[in-house]
């Protein structure tokens, strides 16, 4: 029987939805019919939108490209106050409203769209956008501004003595302000034939990946203990990071968050007009 391939992301942030698939017992079961691949976010994205998976952590964003996929009900990459590892990097002197150049990170879909919904939404601002890798000094020596997601923006706002004169802004703090709603960057999101070919039903699906979860928010300590020696961050950081930045929940809150962010990607002409559909 075919497994259904995962195309999960390869960032600290969503350990403890994959706690399930990582450590025994309930990884010896999940095993046999799932198979679970890392990767960037937006090559999550790729995989997902060429059939060389069949279930993503998706960022929202890419979403709206996938008229073929459907979101997965229960759990979320989102972040209710400061997420800390989405940060947009201005240099000193420069706003939302006055950037012209705006470098973002190669592996974002969704953060990259919020910033320039945001920019044009609220602050009237289109910069000229391109992807780098993540790396700031390089984005700065190209642009005015830089987005780092993920890791890479946990370390470098961790490490920013160099650009400590820059502003750095929070993506989520800066949505919920403009918002009052979460920020949500991700969710699982499926490709319902694959369920069929894997014989995998709709609500066992939801089951694995919430339980996944649950288990995964009752191992924080593990978690911290796992990643301190794979991140050059301390372990105070990670804990704090995992408890209280990301929220994992995909709640009426997040789900009318989702809604409100494409309304407006599509009213910047950032995104195709879209509405979630859920499994
Ligand atoms: C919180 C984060 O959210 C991420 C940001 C994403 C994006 O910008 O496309 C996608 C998935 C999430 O992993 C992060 O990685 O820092």
């Amino acid at each position: 029987m075919s497994r259904l391939r995962i195309a999960a992301i390869s960032f600290l942030n969503p350990a403890p939805l994959l706690w399930d698939f990582e450590h025994p017992p309930a990884s010896q079961q999940l095993v046999q019919r799932y198979d679970v691949r890392y990767t960037l976010p937006s090559q999550c994205a790729a995989q997902l939108a060429s059939g060389e998976a069949d279930l993503g952590l998706i960022p929202i964003a890419a979403l709206a490209t996938m008229p073929e996929v459907v979101a997965v009900p229960g759990c979320t990459i989102a972040s209710l106050h400061a997420v800390r590892s989405i940060q947009l990097v201005l240099k000193p002197g420069l706003t939302m409203a006055t950037v012209k150049t705006l470098a973002t990170d190669a592996a974002s879909r969704s953060s990259a769209a919020y910033v320039r919904t945001m920019m044009r939404e609220f602050y009237g601002d289109t910069p000229h956008v391109h992807e780098e890798e993540a790396d700031l000094p390089a984005m700065l020596r190209t642009s005015d501004a830089a987005l780092l997601i993920g890791d890479p923006a946990l370390l470098a706002l961790e490490h920013r003595n160099d650009f400590a004169d820059h502003t750095w802004i929070d993506v989520a703090s800066l949505w919920q302000h403009h918002t009052g709603l979460p920020w949500v960057a991700a969710v699982w999101a499926v490709r319902p034939e694959a369920l069929t070919r894997c014989h995998i039903t709709r609500e066992d699906l939801i089951a694995d990946l919430t339980a996944s979860r649950d288990r995964g928010l009752t191992h924080i300590e593990d978690l911290v203990l796992e990643w301190t020696p794979r991140l050059p961050l301390s372990a105070e950081t990670i804990r704090n990071y995992l408890t209280r930045n990301i929220h994992y929940t995909l709640d009426d809150q997040c789900l009318q968050a989702i809604d409100r962010f494409y309304t407006l990607a599509a009213q910047a002409e950032v995104l195709p007009a879209y509405k979630l559909r859920l499994l």
